[in-house]
């Protein structure tokens, strides 16, 4: 007996199909499960168990059943999940079951590299425009796609149905950016930009910081660091700053290195890092890498 019960119907012409309100966390995990699939299907799996596909994922196998019975799958007791069925599911939910389009405004260094990545393209999505302010990069063509200048942007993304915008400009022109591709038409924005954007309801904003990801690593490091003892790896310390956080000496152990220094309520601050800018540390806007 099949336990898949897909959610809502689709392919169904004209009907608008039921999907469920899943937790962003759930939401969040689908796309490793759909990674991991996607490469048991190329080695050659029909079949996948909770636990290998959890596995591969890198997540918890009570985790993984339980956002896959959201979706309203089961799984067959001794079988495991159907690997091909589950792709279209999550496929299915995730909304990738058409090719969506997507424009790149800001094509420097970090537009250079995004506009050449292939794995867009292999997950769905269709880089479709590639828009900058200077006229000195308007011309140049990149995969195959020539940049426009931002002014073509609201012609554009009504030619090609742009769905989806990523800011890959200087933080001090994200939110112009932002306004224009919301006038465009455009309702989720992948936001590289260091900074908040404001947006309208209606409006999604992702928002992918490196810096951020490397800061909550040296925060983990800096713990680890205190709770054994051991000078941190970075080397020599900086002069102690108040903008660092660190654990009580006397609650972790004592020495936690060279240069912690006890703060006021339990918090002290060691030498060892440099004050994170607190513009950084700020967002409102859901980060889409960690979350
Ligand atoms: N999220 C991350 O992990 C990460 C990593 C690296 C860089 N960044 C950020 O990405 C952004 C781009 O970095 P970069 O190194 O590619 O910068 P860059 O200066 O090389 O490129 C920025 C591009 O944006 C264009 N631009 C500026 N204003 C514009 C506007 N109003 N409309 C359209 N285009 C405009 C510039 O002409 C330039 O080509 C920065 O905000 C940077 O902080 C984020």
């Amino acid at each position: 007996m099949s336990q898949h019960r897909p959610v809502g119907t689709p392919g169904r012409a004209g009907a608008v199909p039921a999907l469920p309100d899943l937790p962003e966390a759930t939401v969040a995990r689908l796309p490793e499960y759909l990674r991991a699939l996607h490469n048991l299907a190329e080695t050659g799996n029909d079949t996948v168990s909770s636990e290998e596909l959890a596995a591969a994922a890198g997540v918890n196998s009570a985790k993984l059943r339980k956002d896959l019975s959201q979706l309203g799958s089961y799984g067959t007791r001794g079988v495991g999940y159907d690997v091909a069925l589950l792709i279209d599911q999550i496929e299915f939910v995730l909304g990738l079951t058409q090719r969506r389009a997507v424009a790149l405004v800001g094509v420097g260094n970090l537009g250079h590299a995004l506009a050449g990545y292939a794995g867009f393209v292999s997950r769905g999505f269709r880089i479709a425009a590639l828009f900058d302010a200077d006229p000195a990069r308007v011309g140049e063509e990149i995969n195959g796609l020539v940049v426009q200048h931002i002014d073509e942007l609201p012609r554009v993304a009504a030619e090609e149905r742009i769905a989806i915008g990523v800011i890959a400009t200087p933080a001090t022109a994200a939110q112009s950016v932002a306004d224009q591709l919301v006038a465009a038409g455009v309702t989720s924005i992948l936001n590289f930009a260091p900074c908040v954007l404001a947006v309208p309801d209606g409006v999604d904003v992702r928002k992918v910081d490196l810096a951020i990801e490397l800061q909550i690593l040296s925060f983990h490091e800096h713990r680890k660091a205190a709770l054994t003892g051991l000078p941190p790896a970075s080397g020599p310390g900086l002069p102690p700053t108040g903008g660092g956080l660190a654990a009580p000496n006397g609650a972790l152990g004592g020495s936690a290195g060279a240069g912690l220094t006890a703060l006021p309520g339990g918090l002290a601050a060691t030498g060892t890092t440099e004050p994170a800018p607190t513009g950084s540390l700020r967002s409102t806007n859901a980060e889409a890498v960690g979350s």
